[in-house]
């Protein structure tokens, strides 16, 4: 690896985009990731998230802007940003008929690795995603979370300076999704490598170092997930009382503060939830219950792009991963 990779970001992009046909589906995103940082593009279906991933990764070239990986221009100098880069994306593109080892050894000779490096790395990589034992066997008899394991084992094998993870769990059962969790975190410990990942579930992008809120094609948001929560400036308060209409406007008036009646409960929102609560007691509501929730990553994305994620999630046409394109 030269110098200029070693103290370049992992990634660099400068005014992105990418039109399709009929579709702008990046419209300009700017951002840098640090080296050795655990990165998440979080954003619902449409977003523009493979898109750019793709662009990231050579596979799609962009319509204006620039982007660097690894210190590596991705129109100008291809070859270089391929051989820095692991990629898993959302369709499997394992063998199904070759066994685990054989999948590694197919992609070591692509990379031109030899064959000692192949079977030493292949030892390192299988261990960390805790197949060692099934080295042996045909891929074809490993269940959904098995193969996305070995998906991230072969984008380890050329030792990459950047893995990129696109949509890693999608179609996981919720065991395997923590299991894969596990795996991603043992190779952060065991790896230096930056991990730019596209995820739509919000305790995915909680586990990352920084994320970028990505909607329409743009990013919304960009910060540590603590950062952005705290930037919401406000608490829910959630209470059920014996006529939530008469309370709300009770809450607005005295206490002054914002009050949104959902339809089993009144959320009032305050910037110190806890300390609110004794205030509420004190207007002689009759309150049956209440609770108080810090800002969630859905309040964040209601806040920068006036809709939820999860709603947004839900009427976004619910297709299967697709293949690069
Ligand atoms: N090859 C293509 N031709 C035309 N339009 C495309 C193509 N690929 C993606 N799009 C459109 O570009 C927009 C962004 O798609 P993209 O796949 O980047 O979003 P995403 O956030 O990654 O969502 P998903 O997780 O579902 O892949 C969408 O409107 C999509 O329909």
């Amino acid at each position: 690896m030269t110098l200029t990779a070693l103290e370049s970001p992992a990634v660099e992009v400068r005014g992105l985009t990418k039109a399709y046909e009929k579709v702008e589906a990046v419209r300009g995103i700017d951002l840098t990731v640090a080296s050795g940082e655990l990165f998440g593009f979080l954003g619902p279906n449409g977003a523009g998230k493979s898109t750019t991933i793709k662009i990231l990764c050579t596979l799609l070239r962009p319509t204006t802007g620039s982007a660097r990986v690894a210190g590596h221009d991705v129109v100008r100098e291809r070859g270089a940003v391929r051989r820095s880069i692991g990629l898993v994306f959302q369709e499997p593109t394992l063998d199904e008929h070759l066994t685990a080892e054989q999948n590694l050894r197919f992609h070591g000779e692509i990379y031109g690795l030899d064959k000692q490096t192949v079977r030493s790395r292949s030892d390192v990589v299988l261990d960390m995603v805790g197949l060692d034992d099934r080295r042996g066997d045909l891929v074809r008899t490993f269940s959904g979370g098995m193969k996305r394991r070995l998906e991230i084992a072969r984008g380890l094998l050329h030792s990459p300076r950047v893995l990129f993870l696109d949509e890693p769990t999608i179609g996981l059962d919720p065991e395997s999704r923590a299991t894969l969790w596990r795996y991603i975190d043992v190779l952060r410990r065991q790896e230096q490598i930056t991990v730019f990942l596209t995820t739509h579930y919000m305790d995915e992008a909680e586990r990352c170092d920084r994320i970028a809120i990505v909607d329409a094609g743009l990013v919304a948001a960009l910060g540590t997930p603590g950062e952005l929560k705290a930037g919401v400036g406000h608490d829910r308060v959630r209470l059920q009382t014996s006529d939530d209409a008469a309370s709300a406007a009770v809450v607005r008036e005295r206490l002054g503060l914002e009050v949104v009646q959902e339809r089993d409960a009144l959320v009032v929102l305050a910037p110190d939830g806890e300390r609110v609560v004794p205030s509420l007691f004190e207007l002689g509501l009759r309150i049956r219950s209440v609770s108080v929730s810090r800002p969630s990553l859905d309040d964040v994305f209601l806040a920068c792009t006036g809709g939820r994620l999860s709603e947004k999630q839900a009427a976004a046409a619910p297709r299967g991963p697709r293949r690069p394109r």
